[in-house]
């Protein structure tokens, strides 16, 4: 029987996981462990990547279909032995031998996910059923990416993860926030059903270097607006409030949750929360004094506010954010500044 504990009232698996691969018991094998990291050529995946090839003993295999990842992420690992890039859209089916699969595959960024919401609604459903199935024929232990929209516009502050949120089911968000419910459904019923190892991450706000210049999520945007100096812009009414992770965190507790003993789901998050309007005012004061801030039209279903209770990841995995945000602004501006090729003026 797999001793995980799950997370609070979820039902603990009632099978043993499948068997892994032998050559994990292996006396004469390097009984190296193959970690699939779907969506690894992403913002947070490809962090997730440098962290685990750290180790010599991980062999890491990236599965992307570069909607909005990039190989330049990855480019420091291509040719690398322990290292494997696939061009792969996990609405197909994959079969590949690894230990442990960390499922991000997904657009994050609102514009992205909205974009073309049937497919991001496959890629939720039908990549985390396929994936699952992986999990399943190999013996494998999944973590999904999953996030704090499944608490919608929460109407409990901060958010815990016995909150069943509230989402709209038919609105233009649902593609996203519904995928991904249904994606944890999955998890917990390849769990029961099949005793599947799961863990599901509920990842709040994360930025850092790498995130995509245009990606449209608001710290990239400001900071991308600060450095060309144009006008940072807010989105209405500006008093919506959310919480922000610096990548390295978030990998951190990633790779915890994966290597502990709990099903989650459990909040990776930082619990500093800020209005839009006090984040536009720190990266003013931070990157470019000078810049005018200005109130746009919002999108629908805008959460109003958003922030994580880490209790769980705290107690459960030992983890607290480290990075606050004064200090992760300015690493992530150095990236941004290099890549949009404006140097800081002295
Ligand atoms: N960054 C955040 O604030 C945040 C918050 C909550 C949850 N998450 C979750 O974390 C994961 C990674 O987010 P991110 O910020 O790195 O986003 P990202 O857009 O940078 O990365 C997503 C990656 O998945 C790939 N991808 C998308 N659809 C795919 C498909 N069908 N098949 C294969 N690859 C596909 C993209 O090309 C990209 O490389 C996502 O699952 C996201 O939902 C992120
Ligand atoms: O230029 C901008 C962009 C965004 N915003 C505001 O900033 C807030 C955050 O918006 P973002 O697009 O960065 O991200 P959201 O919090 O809406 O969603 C994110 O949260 C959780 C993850 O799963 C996803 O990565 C992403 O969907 C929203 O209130 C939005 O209205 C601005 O004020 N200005």
């Amino acid at each position: 029987m797999s001793k995980e504990a799950s997370n609070g009232d979820h039902n603990s698996a009632a099978k043993a996981p499948p068997t892994p691969s032998p050559l994990r018991f292996s006396k004469f094998f390097q009984s190296n462990m193959r970690i699939l990291i779907t969506g690894g050529a992403g913002f947070i995946g490809s962090h997730l990547v440098d962290r685990l090839m750290e180790n010599e003993k991980n062999e890491v295999i990236v599965a992307d279909n570069y909607f909005t990842g990039s190989k330049d992420n990855l480019k420091k690992w291509i040719g690398h032995p322990r290292f494997e890039l696939i061009r792969h859209d996990v609405t197909e089916p994959l079969l590949v031998e690894v230990d442990q699969i960390y499922h991000l595959a997904c657009p994050a960024s609102p514009i992205f996910y909205k974009y073309n919401p049937v497919k991001t609604i496959k890629t939720n459903v039908i990549g985390t059923l396929n994936m699952l199935g992986l999990a399943k024929r190999v013996g494998a232990r999944i973590l999904l990416t999953s996030t704090s929209e499944v608490y919608g516009d929460p109407l409990i502050h901060p958010q815990n993860e016995s909150y069943w949120g509230n989402v709209n089911p038919i609105g233009v968000r649902s593609c996203y926030d519904e995928g991904k419910r249904v994606a944890e459904t999955l998890m917990f019923d390849y769990h029961r059903q099949h005793g599947i190892e799961i863990r599901i991450a509920r990842i709040f706000n994360t930025y850092g270097p790498r995130m995509n210049i245009d990606d449209g999520r608001v710290v990239s945007n400001f900071i991308a607006q600060a450095i060309r100096n144009e006008p940072l812009t807010v989105q209405a009414p500006g008093t919506q409030t959310r919480s922000f992770c610096y990548v390295s965190d978030m990998v951190d507790g990633l790779i915890r949750l994966m290597e502990g003993e709990n099903t989650g789901p459990i909040n990776i998050g930082n619990p500093g929360e800020f209005t839009m309007i006090e984040l536009a005012e720190t990266v003013k004061e931070l990157i470019n004094p000078e810049v005018k801030i200005i109130s746009v039209e919002n999108t629908p279903d805008d959460p109003r506010q958003r922030k994580p209770d880490i209790t769980k990841a705290k107690e459960l995995l030992g983890w607290e954010p480290k990075i606050k945000l004064r200090d992760g602004l300015p690493l992530m501006e150095e990236d941004f500044r290099q890549r949009l090729g404006v140097p800081r003026k002295n």
